[in-house]
């Protein structure tokens, strides 16, 4: 057995030799030709098919691969040992494959199989291959050191797959400020959905720590590669919950060799759509009235203002208004340039109703006017006199001013701002205008005034420019992903789909992680409606890779304590690690106890810790207390750009989709964390962020979501 190992190591040693020698000889040939500056079309195309060669023979110079299947396509007579690295490798001139990229389809194998002696198929472009796989193979090189060479399937072995030693390896890591790829240990489940087909729009139900927000990644990387004629990286979006966390997610894609996919939040986007004509509210503020504790808290059903603006319902009746002014916007009488010469209004309406009908509002009131006027020019063609032609025109001029002024120029916000104002425009029915609540009116009102707007009021906005301007080419992309989609509402949803092509849509969140119930969705039926149904796919993803074992059975414990039961508990993989500890600790010892207790978790493995607490006021002033005793922490705010890894202090709302070695949750009482269903789902979000080593610390009793929980992973002191 032994010896086998030592065989197989020096195999692989032998093999990377060859590898390294065909790069350093690739990269030593390209650099003799010089880089081409001119502007003869020709060369540069292939000056920057150089470019992308010496960029991916860089990336493969360190590292040229992670993975080894030995597959033997059904006719051939020996299995042929495939090499998947982050980019491929021919070798120059026989055009043999040495290492194949891992979006490749043959390297579906590597992640699609599991084990069994059974016939595997892939999909190739010519159609389905099947074959028998001989091996599977994990090797980490680092600086092209051969590291670790692991085997998890063996044919001519005991033929069982082994246990994924080599992803509990990578697993069992410690973090630093920065998400990672994690092309050398993608699961069969996370595979299938990188790869599915590009037109659909694909709903990613995950458990936290699923790899979610990484496998989205990865799929624009694969759709890159597969549909490279289709799509173009700059067509392509991320939306994320914040700057921060876009901040935390910046290293994948340049990673998997990509850039230029835009990556932005909705707010950011859509405020950049709306010229900056509008600011958002306070966020701060309205995180504090959500967020906040005790008896006054506001319940999150569906009358709060997010939920209603963020309906199709809203949609529909803002298409509706938008209907009531098409018919009667545009001024209804005659155009008299000068006395004795007219032009009908019947002939207006037409040019407005029948000739510009397809065109979008405010386009059709440019067009309108604009033939008008050339109407109004041609009448004075006709008129010979000078003098008077002259006193005409004059007078032309100033009936056209005047005759625009009656055909407001309305600005999205203008509209919106008119449409829900103290004095209701007059195409508006009184039955329209009577299905929306006072108080949702009052409010909007009130921020309007002051060219404020609340997150959900940013679609609407959006619904009347592309009806107002309609929607250019260049404001289309061809694929678009919505990571913590449970927080957008379906108006939203329905606005990126009239900007996405194809309904081409990676839309990935976790119900159980729903905290903004307040506009977020309660299920994925609300989205998935909204599109055609033979072009949607729903996944489910139960395996959890972040925390250990104890910290999921006690996160799920959290869920099942609340008054409502989640459909669906995270499967953990089988790493182990310390219990989760509940602790008692008095306010008054609170500061001196953090700071002991962060000063031992950094003395040990652990480089990125978090403090979690309910509010921000609470996180600055435990930052306050923390630093007055000389601590280096990094307290995260609501306004937050980038996450800086260390020691940091967060409200737990914010920390949603970060990771941290060590989580510290303050606070775990009634007060904070009641047995409501929203409670529940803050604090799992708060204990599914740690990694490996998880606390709840609380003063006086502790919360009825920890109290019961007991067992090998929970441990009281
Ligand atoms: N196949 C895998 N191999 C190695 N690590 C993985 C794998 N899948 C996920 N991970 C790791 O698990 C952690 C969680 O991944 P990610 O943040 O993408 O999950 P998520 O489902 O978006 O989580 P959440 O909803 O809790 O924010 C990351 O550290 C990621 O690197």
């Amino acid at each position: 057995m032994e010896s086998s190992v030592q065989s197989a190591y020096q195999e692989e040693l032998n093999r990377l030799e060859e590898t390294f020698k065909e790069i350093d000889r690739q990269l030593a040939e390209l650099a003799k030709i010089p880089p081409y500056t001119g502007h003869e079309h020709t060369e540069q195309v292939l000056e920057s098919i150089r470019e992308g060669r010496r960029r991916n023979l860089a990336v493969a110079q360190s590292e040229p691969y992670f993975g080894r299947l030995d597959f033997q396509e059904s006719g051939h007579h020996n299995p042929t040992p495939l090499y998947i690295g982050k980019v491929g490798l021919e070798k120059d001139p026989t055009l043999e494959l040495m290492v194949i990229d891992w979006r490749a389809p043959v390297a579906s194998l590597f992640y699609s199989f599991t084990g069994g002696n059974e016939a595997v198929t892939y999909d190739s472009p010519d159609g389905m291959v099947e074959g028998l796989v001989y091996l599977k193979r994990n090797l980490v090189i680092r600086k092209q050191i051969l590291q670790r060479v692991v085997d998890t399937f063996d044919r001519a072995g005991d033929n069982m797959a082994v246990t994924d030693e080599f992803l509990l390896y990578r697993l069992g890591e410690n973090k630093d400020n920065r998400l990672r790829d994690i092309v050398s240990t993608i699961q069969a489940e996370q595979d299938a959905i990188i790869r599915a087909v590009k037109n659909s729009a694909l709903f990613i139900q995950g458990v936290a720590g699923s790899g979610k927000t990484t496998v989205a990644l990865h799929r624009l990387a694969f759709l890159l590669y597969q549909y490279r004629d289709q799509v173009r990286a700059e067509r392509m979006i991320i939306f994320a919950p914040n700057r921060m966390f876009l901040d935390y997610i910046s290293g994948v894609l340049p990673e998997l060799g990509v850039g230029h996919i835009q990556q932005t939040t909705f707010t950011d986007w859509a405020l950049e759509l709306l010229d900056h004509e509008v600011k958002p509210a306070d966020q701060a503020q309205r995180l504090r009235y959500w967020f906040q504790i005790g008896g006054q808290r506001p319940t999150m059903d569906d009358s709060a203002p997010g939920r209603v603006k963020g309906s199709v319902g809203f949609m529909r009746w803002l298409d509706r208004a938008l209907q009531q002014y098409e018919a009667s916007a545009g001024p209804q009488a005659d155009y008299s340039p000068w006395d004795g010469t007219k032009l009908p209004a019947a002939t207006i309406r037409q040019w407005y109703d029948v000739e510009n009908k397809h065109e979008p509002l405010m386009k059709r009131r440019e067009r309108v006017l604009a033939r008008i006027k050339r109407w109004q020019e041609m009448e004075l063609d006709k008129v010979w006199e000078v003098h008077l032609k002259k006193e005409y025109k004059k007078k032309a001029a100033q009936r056209l001013r005047e005759y625009t002024k009656q055909w407001t120029e309305y600005t999205p916000f203008t509209f919106y701002k008119e449409l829900l104002g103290p004095q209701p425009p007059a195409y508006l029915s009184s039955e329209l205008l009577a299905e929306l609540s006072p108080e949702l009116i009052r409010e909007t009102q009130a921020l309007l005034k002051k060219k404020l707007v609340q997150p959900e009021d940013l679609a609407p906005l959006l619904f009347i420019r592309s009806r107002f301007y309609g929607i250019h080419g260049e404001l289309t992309f061809d694929h678009t992903v919505i990571d913590e989609a449970q927080d957008f509402s379906p108006f939203q949803i329905t606005l990126l789909n009239m900007h996405t092509r194809n309904q081409s849509f990676t839309i990935l969140g976790d119900l159980s992680q729903g905290i903004h119930a307040y506009q977020g969705i309660h299920d994925w039926k609300e989205f998935m409606s909204l599109f055609e149904a033979e072009k949607t796919a729903y996944f489910q993803l139960n395996r959890s890779y972040r925390s250990t074992m104890e910290i999921i059975y006690f996160a799920n414990a959290v869920l099942m304590n609340s008054a409502e039961k989640p459909s669906v508990l995270a499967e953990p993989v089988f790493r182990s690690g310390d219990p989760v500890k509940i602790r008692q600790v008095g306010e008054a010892q609170l500061a001196g106890q953090l700071q002991q207790e962060m000063r031992r978790l950094q003395s040990g493995e652990v480089s990125t810790v978090a403090v979690l607490a309910r509010t921000e006021e609470r996180c600055e002033q435990l930052h306050r207390s923390l630093t007055a005793e000389g601590m280096q922490v990094h307290l995260i705010g609501a306004g937050q750009q980038h996450y800086e890894g260390g020691l940091s202090i967060v409200p737990t709302f914010m920390a949603k989709g970060l990771e941290f070695d060590a989580v510290i949750i303050v606070d775990a009482d009634p007060d904070h964390y009641s047995a409501m269903p929203q409670d529940a789902k803050l604090l799992y979000v708060g204990c599914t962020r740690a990694l490996h080593s998880l606390q709840l610390w609380y003063d006086g009793t502790p919360s009825p979501l920890i109290a019961s929980i007991q067992g090998d992973f929970a441990v009281s002191e």
